[in-house]
Protein backbone atom coordinates (compact mmCIF):
# COMPACT_ATOMS: atom_id res chain seq x y z
CA UNK A 1 0.00 0.00 0.00
CA UNK A 2 1.15 3.29 -0.67
CA UNK A 3 2.26 6.28 2.21
CA UNK A 4 0.46 8.35 0.63
CA UNK A 5 -2.71 6.49 0.11
CA UNK A 6 -4.53 6.64 3.34
CA UNK A 7 -7.54 4.68 3.79
CA UNK A 8 -10.77 5.21 5.86
CA UNK A 9 -9.77 3.50 9.63
CA UNK A 10 -12.66 4.21 11.82
CA UNK A 11 -12.52 4.22 15.67
CA UNK A 12 -15.21 5.48 18.08
CA UNK A 13 -13.61 7.88 20.39
CA UNK A 14 -15.87 8.89 22.62
CA UNK A 15 -20.05 8.15 22.65
CA UNK A 16 -21.42 8.90 18.86
CA UNK A 17 -18.18 10.58 18.03
CA UNK A 18 -16.37 8.32 15.20
CA UNK A 19 -12.87 9.29 14.01
CA UNK A 20 -12.45 8.09 9.93
CA UNK A 21 -8.95 9.96 9.63
CA UNK A 22 -6.12 11.24 11.53
CA UNK A 23 -3.46 12.57 9.84
CA UNK A 24 -0.39 14.18 11.82
CA UNK A 25 2.71 14.87 11.41
CA UNK A 26 3.93 12.11 13.11
CA UNK A 27 2.21 9.58 11.39
CA UNK A 28 2.49 10.76 7.95
CA UNK A 29 5.09 12.37 5.60
CA UNK A 30 3.56 16.05 6.15
CA UNK A 31 5.04 18.65 8.54
CA UNK A 32 2.59 21.28 7.63
CA UNK A 33 -0.66 19.99 7.28
CA UNK A 34 -2.86 18.20 9.62
CA UNK A 35 -6.60 16.43 8.64
CA UNK A 36 -9.13 14.67 10.73
CA UNK A 37 -12.21 13.83 9.40
CA UNK A 38 -15.28 13.22 12.50
CA UNK A 39 -18.82 11.58 11.81
CA UNK A 40 -21.09 13.13 14.86
CA UNK A 41 -24.58 10.86 15.62
CA UNK A 42 -27.17 13.72 16.49
CA UNK A 43 -26.34 15.27 20.12
CA UNK A 44 -22.70 13.54 20.25
CA UNK A 45 -19.59 16.18 21.15
CA UNK A 46 -16.49 16.23 19.65
CA UNK A 47 -13.99 18.70 22.45
CA UNK A 48 -10.51 19.42 21.23
CA UNK A 49 -7.59 22.05 22.56
CA UNK A 50 -5.25 23.26 20.01
CA UNK A 51 -1.60 23.58 20.79
CA UNK A 52 0.57 25.82 17.96
CA UNK A 53 -1.89 24.87 15.34
CA UNK A 54 -4.51 26.82 14.05
CA UNK A 55 -7.87 24.41 12.50
CA UNK A 56 -10.75 24.63 9.72
CA UNK A 57 -13.88 23.20 11.20
CA UNK A 58 -15.63 22.70 7.60
CA UNK A 59 -19.00 20.82 7.92
CA UNK A 60 -19.10 18.36 5.49
CA UNK A 61 -22.28 16.93 5.62
CA UNK A 62 -24.97 17.49 8.31
CA UNK A 63 -25.95 20.78 10.38
CA UNK A 64 -23.74 21.44 13.49
CA UNK A 65 -23.29 23.55 16.55
CA UNK A 66 -19.33 25.17 16.65
CA UNK A 67 -18.30 27.17 20.38
CA UNK A 68 -14.50 28.38 21.12
CA UNK A 69 -16.51 29.17 24.29
CA UNK A 70 -16.41 32.67 23.77
CA UNK A 71 -18.30 32.42 20.20
CA UNK A 72 -21.14 30.09 18.77
CA UNK A 73 -22.14 29.45 15.60
CA UNK A 74 -25.54 27.16 15.85
CA UNK A 75 -26.95 25.06 13.35
CA UNK A 76 -24.32 25.59 10.91
CA UNK A 77 -23.52 23.20 7.40
CA UNK A 78 -25.89 23.32 4.33
CA UNK A 79 -25.82 20.00 2.97
CA UNK A 80 -26.76 16.21 3.17
CA UNK A 81 -24.62 15.40 0.78
CA UNK A 82 -21.18 16.95 -1.03
CA UNK A 83 -22.70 16.13 -4.27
CA UNK A 84 -25.81 18.99 -3.49
CA UNK A 85 -22.53 20.87 -5.14
CA UNK A 86 -23.71 23.95 -3.35
CA UNK A 87 -21.00 25.79 -0.81
CA UNK A 88 -21.52 24.72 2.91
CA UNK A 89 -20.17 26.67 6.30
CA UNK A 90 -16.82 26.79 8.22
CA UNK A 91 -15.22 27.46 11.32
CA UNK A 92 -11.79 29.12 11.45
CA UNK A 93 -10.14 28.70 15.45
CA UNK A 94 -6.74 30.05 16.02
CA UNK A 95 -4.17 28.55 17.82
CA UNK A 96 -4.34 27.62 21.96
CA UNK A 97 -8.26 27.80 21.84
CA UNK A 98 -10.65 25.04 22.78
CA UNK A 99 -13.31 24.13 20.52
CA UNK A 100 -16.68 22.17 20.54
CA UNK A 101 -18.45 20.59 17.93
CA UNK A 102 -22.09 19.41 18.64
CA UNK A 103 -23.86 17.53 16.12
CA UNK A 104 -27.25 18.86 15.13
CA UNK A 105 -27.77 15.86 12.90
CA UNK A 106 -25.84 13.50 11.81
CA UNK A 107 -22.42 14.87 10.65
CA UNK A 108 -19.52 14.67 8.72
CA UNK A 109 -16.61 17.40 9.87
CA UNK A 110 -13.47 17.48 8.44
CA UNK A 111 -11.01 19.33 10.72
CA UNK A 112 -8.07 21.25 8.86
CA UNK A 113 -4.98 22.21 10.48
CA UNK A 114 -1.92 23.96 10.20
CA UNK A 115 0.81 25.26 12.28
CA UNK A 116 0.20 28.60 13.38
CA UNK A 117 1.49 31.06 16.28
CA UNK A 118 0.10 34.20 16.33
CA UNK A 119 -3.55 34.03 17.69
CA UNK A 120 -6.22 35.52 15.04
CA UNK A 121 -10.16 36.16 16.03
CA UNK A 122 -12.43 33.20 15.75
CA UNK A 123 -14.34 33.25 12.35
CA UNK A 124 -16.96 31.98 10.97
CA UNK A 125 -17.39 31.49 7.17
CA UNK A 126 -20.31 31.52 5.46
CA UNK A 127 -21.54 28.89 2.68
CA UNK A 128 -22.19 32.25 0.88
CA UNK A 129 -18.90 33.65 1.15
CA UNK A 130 -17.23 30.88 -0.55
CA UNK A 131 -15.61 32.34 -3.69
CA UNK A 132 -17.00 30.20 -6.59
CA UNK A 133 -14.93 29.34 -9.97
CA UNK A 134 -15.63 27.56 -12.49
CA UNK A 135 -12.39 26.04 -14.44
CA UNK A 136 -11.48 24.38 -17.19
CA UNK A 137 -12.51 23.15 -20.51
CA UNK A 138 -12.60 20.21 -22.85
CA UNK A 139 -12.59 17.16 -20.67
CA UNK A 140 -10.65 19.70 -17.88
CA UNK A 141 -14.18 20.94 -15.85
CA UNK A 142 -14.19 21.60 -12.35
CA UNK A 143 -16.13 23.85 -10.00
CA UNK A 144 -14.16 25.51 -7.61
CA UNK A 145 -15.58 26.40 -3.81
CA UNK A 146 -12.78 28.35 -2.17
CA UNK A 147 -13.41 28.10 1.56
CA UNK A 148 -10.04 29.70 3.07
CA UNK A 149 -8.12 31.17 -0.17
CA UNK A 150 -4.82 33.15 0.11
CA UNK A 151 -6.80 36.57 -0.50
CA UNK A 152 -8.68 35.85 2.63
CA UNK A 153 -6.51 36.99 5.65
CA UNK A 154 -8.42 34.96 7.98
CA UNK A 155 -5.74 32.15 8.82
CA UNK A 156 -2.15 32.70 9.26
CA UNK A 157 -0.79 28.94 7.35
CA UNK A 158 -4.40 27.08 6.40
CA UNK A 159 -5.02 27.21 3.16
CA UNK A 160 -8.78 25.44 2.19
CA UNK A 161 -10.65 24.57 -0.96
CA UNK A 162 -13.25 21.90 -2.23
CA UNK A 163 -13.56 20.74 -5.69
CA UNK A 164 -16.10 18.81 -7.94
CA UNK A 165 -14.68 17.40 -10.66
CA UNK A 166 -17.50 16.19 -13.53
CA UNK A 167 -17.44 12.54 -14.72
CA UNK A 168 -14.73 11.61 -17.45
CA UNK A 169 -12.76 14.77 -16.41
CA UNK A 170 -9.42 15.64 -14.92
CA UNK A 171 -8.35 18.24 -12.43
CA UNK A 172 -5.42 19.71 -10.79
CA UNK A 173 -4.62 19.02 -14.72
CA UNK A 174 -2.16 19.99 -16.13
CA UNK A 175 -0.14 18.38 -13.82
CA UNK A 176 0.93 21.66 -11.50
CA UNK A 177 3.20 21.44 -8.32
CA UNK A 178 3.96 23.86 -5.49
CA UNK A 179 7.22 22.60 -3.53
CA UNK A 180 9.68 24.95 -3.73
CA UNK A 181 10.15 27.85 -1.58
CA UNK A 182 11.04 30.21 -4.41
CA UNK A 183 8.46 33.25 -4.22
CA UNK A 184 7.38 35.28 -6.63
CA UNK A 185 7.78 31.89 -8.66
CA UNK A 186 6.61 29.07 -6.47
CA UNK A 187 5.25 28.71 -3.13
CA UNK A 188 6.22 25.45 -1.10
CA UNK A 189 2.66 24.20 0.07
CA UNK A 190 1.83 20.40 1.34
CA UNK A 191 -1.23 19.32 0.75
CA UNK A 192 -4.07 16.78 1.83
CA UNK A 193 -6.96 15.11 -0.64
CA UNK A 194 -10.21 13.64 0.83
CA UNK A 195 -12.05 12.45 -1.71
CA UNK A 196 -15.77 11.23 -2.31
CA UNK A 197 -17.25 9.70 -5.14
CA UNK A 198 -20.80 9.77 -6.65
CA UNK A 199 -21.54 7.09 -7.26
CA UNK A 200 -20.23 6.23 -3.98
CA UNK A 201 -18.73 2.88 -5.26
CA UNK A 202 -16.70 4.74 -8.09
CA UNK A 203 -12.98 5.59 -8.05
CA UNK A 204 -10.59 8.09 -9.70
CA UNK A 205 -6.91 7.68 -10.20
CA UNK A 206 -3.97 10.53 -8.75
CA UNK A 207 -0.64 9.99 -9.19
CA UNK A 208 1.75 11.80 -7.15
CA UNK A 209 5.17 12.61 -8.93
CA UNK A 210 8.76 14.90 -8.16
CA UNK A 211 10.44 16.07 -11.16
CA UNK A 212 13.37 13.99 -10.17
CA UNK A 213 10.94 10.72 -9.63
CA UNK A 214 11.77 10.49 -6.06
CA UNK A 215 8.31 10.56 -5.33
CA UNK A 216 6.15 8.67 -8.47
CA UNK A 217 2.78 7.07 -7.11
CA UNK A 218 -0.06 6.46 -9.44
CA UNK A 219 -3.19 5.29 -6.97
CA UNK A 220 -6.84 4.03 -7.29
CA UNK A 221 -8.56 6.47 -4.87
CA UNK A 222 -11.69 4.84 -3.41
CA UNK A 223 -15.08 6.87 -1.34
CA UNK A 224 -13.18 8.64 1.80
CA UNK A 225 -9.77 8.05 1.14
CA UNK A 226 -7.31 10.63 1.99
CA UNK A 227 -4.44 11.65 -0.34
CA UNK A 228 -1.27 13.15 0.95
CA UNK A 229 0.99 14.84 -1.61
CA UNK A 230 4.21 16.39 0.89
CA UNK A 231 5.59 17.36 -2.45
CA UNK A 232 5.38 17.02 -6.41
CA UNK A 233 2.54 17.48 -8.92
CA UNK A 234 -0.80 15.75 -8.24
CA UNK A 235 -3.26 15.05 -10.97
CA UNK A 236 -6.51 13.37 -10.88
CA UNK A 237 -8.37 11.36 -13.25
CA UNK A 238 -12.18 10.90 -12.99
CA UNK A 239 -14.26 7.95 -14.90
CA UNK A 240 -16.82 7.81 -17.18
CA UNK A 241 -19.88 7.95 -15.02
CA UNK A 242 -18.45 9.00 -11.62
CA UNK A 243 -18.90 12.48 -10.37
CA UNK A 244 -15.07 13.70 -8.16
CA UNK A 245 -15.68 15.59 -4.87
CA UNK A 246 -12.13 16.32 -3.11
CA UNK A 247 -10.99 18.89 -0.05
CA UNK A 248 -7.69 20.22 -0.05
CA UNK A 249 -6.03 21.09 2.77
CA UNK A 250 -2.56 23.04 1.98
CA UNK A 251 -0.32 24.81 3.89
CA UNK A 252 3.47 25.57 3.86
CA UNK A 253 6.26 28.31 5.57
CA UNK A 254 4.38 31.11 2.76
CA UNK A 255 0.38 31.77 3.00
CA UNK A 256 0.65 31.85 -0.67
CA UNK A 257 -0.59 29.45 -3.61
CA UNK A 258 1.69 29.89 -6.22
CA UNK A 259 2.20 26.75 -8.42
CA UNK A 260 4.49 25.44 -11.40
CA UNK A 261 2.80 23.87 -14.29
CA UNK A 262 4.61 20.73 -15.26
CA UNK A 263 6.65 22.62 -19.08
CA UNK A 264 5.91 19.12 -20.98
CA UNK A 265 2.04 19.36 -20.66
CA UNK A 266 1.51 23.34 -20.33
CA UNK A 267 0.49 23.48 -23.88
CA UNK A 268 -3.18 21.78 -22.71
CA UNK A 269 -3.42 25.33 -21.26
CA UNK A 270 -2.90 27.12 -24.39
CA UNK A 271 -5.52 25.41 -26.69
CA UNK A 272 -8.16 27.49 -28.27
O1 LIG B 1 -8.14 21.51 -10.55
C1 LIG B 1 -8.17 22.44 -9.78
O2 LIG B 1 -8.29 23.60 -10.18
C2 LIG B 1 -8.02 22.17 -8.31
C3 LIG B 1 -6.61 22.18 -7.90
O3 LIG B 1 -6.04 23.41 -8.17
C4 LIG B 1 -6.39 21.80 -6.43
O4 LIG B 1 -7.10 22.62 -5.58
C5 LIG B 1 -4.93 21.84 -6.18
O5 LIG B 1 -4.21 21.06 -6.75
C6 LIG B 1 -4.36 22.86 -5.32
O6 LIG B 1 -2.96 22.83 -5.43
Amino acid sequence: MSKLLCKPNTTEISSGVTLVHDVTSENSPLEYVGFKVVDLTPGATYTEELGKVECCIVALTGKITVSDQEVTFENIGTRESVFEKIPTDSVYVSNERKFVVEAVSQARVALCYSQSYQQLPTKLIKAEDNGIENRGKYSNKRLVHNILPDSDPSANSLLVVEVFTESGNWSSYPPHKHDQDNLPHESFLEESYYHEMNPRQGFVFQRVYTDDRSIDETMTVENGDVVLVPAGYHPVAVPDGYESYYLNVMAGPTRIWKFHNEPAHEWILERK
